[in-house]
């Protein structure tokens, strides 16, 4: 009798040391860094060996059918690997998924929930087999079931085994933990690094693009044909809508050209009164009208050695079209009140958002000028004709604004995937506009996802009430046109308002046009809700 205690004491030292030794074993694996399925084999490898708690098995989610699959398995054949899939909910497995709950079989032959469907009864011992199921959870969340076959006639008590299973399912939970963190900041860093690349690409000499940014084929043709004439004169007409970059490609060629020590001087024909064009372009002499009392160099003279930008050359006034074609021809510009020709040696480059053929059979542009500028037409993509750029977009205007806004916020790749996969009705001003708001008001250094929908619901009221959804095209009270609706002060608005004031540079007005507030709507916001105004600079967007 003594012996018999002894030697069963002896047996029990032995699992207790089998058991410490699966432990160290399986701590040993996780901190080799190993794929987590190469780890969780290793594992289900020792408690066949050590306990024998056999044909181990992890069932997971299958991310492609949505049902259960075994994910990895000692002592099973691919074939039984292959059999073992469950519905949701289906049998012992899908329940524990289910559930959450662990699962006893006792006798594996007694219960009609188990289906025995990866391991054929037939390949199993005579003897009584159980089943254990147990869930396994990544930060509470069930990702799994670990699944072993017992003898029932062991030495070891159940309990024994049940308390060593759910330390290997936490085992088990922790290595799928650590390998998400180590995906989620692995691709944070390839992120950053794709960024710093991009970031260097700008800056690298002899790899100037000018901060056209862009691999899609249509802005890589607009680029090569930018390349082919820009040590030439001729004069290119930029055709494309407001905000797809004809001004960059403006200065783009003027930077290429032979011409880039000289001034590059821009003219908004859109922004200019008509009676004011003649002196605008051409300047005046002391005198010339009521209000001329000194002389007044124009654009042309300006720009002489250099490129004239004439910007919505669409909106140019008929009688300035006629003069303007005569500089063209000859070369040659008057001032008014002037008495003679001043020779100009200016490279134009115009630009339009408008259809010039359908002006000039409307009989508003005249079609000789139109012939006398298209001699170079170059097309520029909108946004939405390239949505693959956005990616790159985005890259690049987070490293110019945290720069801008001294920052060192870094795009998350789910807030990236939520960037591109909007549907950009605009152009890339609005795409830029809805970037700063993001570095503005992200509050940790990671932009999320979250971060990125407020930013885009922000631009969205800033748009006119018709591009709300449930907006006033929707069914309510449309606007009167040029009366701004009253907007209630709500407490979201404070980021809304002092983002928008930082991105225009503390003006008031401007912030007020684009949140469709009056002024002082905005200063009652401004001090209801505490918002400090940051003092103003130059907006360059
Ligand atoms: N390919 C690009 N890469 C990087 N930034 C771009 C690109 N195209 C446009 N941008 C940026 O988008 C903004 C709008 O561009 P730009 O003013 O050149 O457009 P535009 O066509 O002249 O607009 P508009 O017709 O309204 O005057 C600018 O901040 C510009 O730097």
């Amino acid at each position: 009798m003594q012996k018999t205690m002894s030697e069963s004491s002896t047996a029990r030292e032995a699992l207790v040391e089998q058991e410490k030794l699966l432990l160290r074993e399986s701590i040993r694996l996780i901190s080799r860094g190993l794929e987590p399925e190469k780890a969780v084999r290793e594992i289900l490898h020792l408690l066949s060996e050590l306990l024998g708690l056999n044909r181990g098995r992890l069932v997971m989610r299958d991310g492609t059918t949505g049902g259960l699959a075994i994910r990895v398995a000692y002592g099973l054949t691919r074939a039984e690997i292959r059999r073992g899939r469950y519905a949701p909910g289906e049998g012992i497995t899908g329940r524990v998924m289910q559930t959450g709950e662990t699962q006893i079989v006792q006798d594996i032959d007694a219960d009609p929930n188990y289906l025995a469907r990866a391991v054929e009864r037939s390949t199993l011992p005579h003897e009584t087999v159980s089943f254990i199921a147990l869930p396994v959870r990544v930060d509470r969340r069930i990702e799994g079931v670990l699944g072993v076959h017992r003898l029932r006639s062991r030495q070891r008590a159940l309990g024994a085994d049940l308390e060593v299973l759910r330390t290997v399912a936490e085992l088990i939970g922790q290595i799928y933990k650590v390998r998400q963190l180590v995906d989620k900041r692995t691709a944070e860093l390839a992120e950053e690094n794709r960024s710093l690349k991009a970031a260097l690409q700008q800056r690298a000499p002899g790899k100037n693009n000018w901060g056209i940014i862009g691999e899609s084929p249509q802005l890589l043709a607009a680029l090569d044909q930018l390349e082919q004439v820009a040590p030439t004169d001729a004069t290119v007409l930029l055709l494309g809508e407001s905000g797809t970059g004809k001004e960059l490609f403006a200065r783009a060629l003027h930077l290429q050209s032979p011409r880039r020590d000289r001034p590059f001087v821009k003219v908004n024909c859109a922004a200019i009164p008509e009676t004011l064009f003649e002196a605008e372009l051409f300047g005046h002499e002391k005198g010339a009208f009521t209000s001329a009392n000194q002389q007044r160099i124009g654009r042309f003279e300006q720009a002489d050695g250099g490129t004239l930008f004439l910007d919505e050359i669409g909106d140019l006034p008929l009688p300035v079209q006629v003069k303007l074609l005569r500089v063209l021809q000859e070369r040659v510009i008057e001032r008014l009140g002037g008495r003679g020709e001043i020779p100009v040696d200016v490279r134009v480059v115009a630009a339009t958002h408008q259809d010039m053929m359908a002006l000039v059979r409307a009989g508003r542009f005249r079609l000789d000028l139109y012939y006398r500028l298209n001699v170079i037409p170059v097309r520029l993509p909108s946004l939405r004709e390239r949505p693959g750029d956005i990616k790159l977009l985005v890259r690049y205007f987070v490293s110019q604004l945290n720069q801008r806004h001294q920052r060192n916020v870094l795009i998350t790749p789910a807030a990236l995937s939520s960037l591109v996969s909007h549907p950009w009705p605009g152009n890339i001003r609005q795409l830029y506009n809805v970037v700063e708001r993001i570095v503005l008001l992200s509050r940790s250094d990671e932009i999320d996802a979250a971060t990125v929908d407020l930013a885009l619901l922000t631009e969205a009221r800033g748009l006119p009430p018709e591009a709300l959804p449930g907006g006033p095209s929707a069914g309510g009270d449309a606007a009167l046109p040029g009366i701004r609706s009253y907007q209630p002060v709500a407490g979201d608005e404070r980021a809304l308002i002092a983002a928008e004031l930082a991105r225009q540079g503390g003006n008031k007005s401007r912030t007020a046009r684009a949140l469709n507030l009056t002024l002082r709507q905005l200063n009652y916001r401004v001090e209801v809700l505490d918002i400090a105004v940051p003092s103003r600079r130059k907006n360059n967007v």
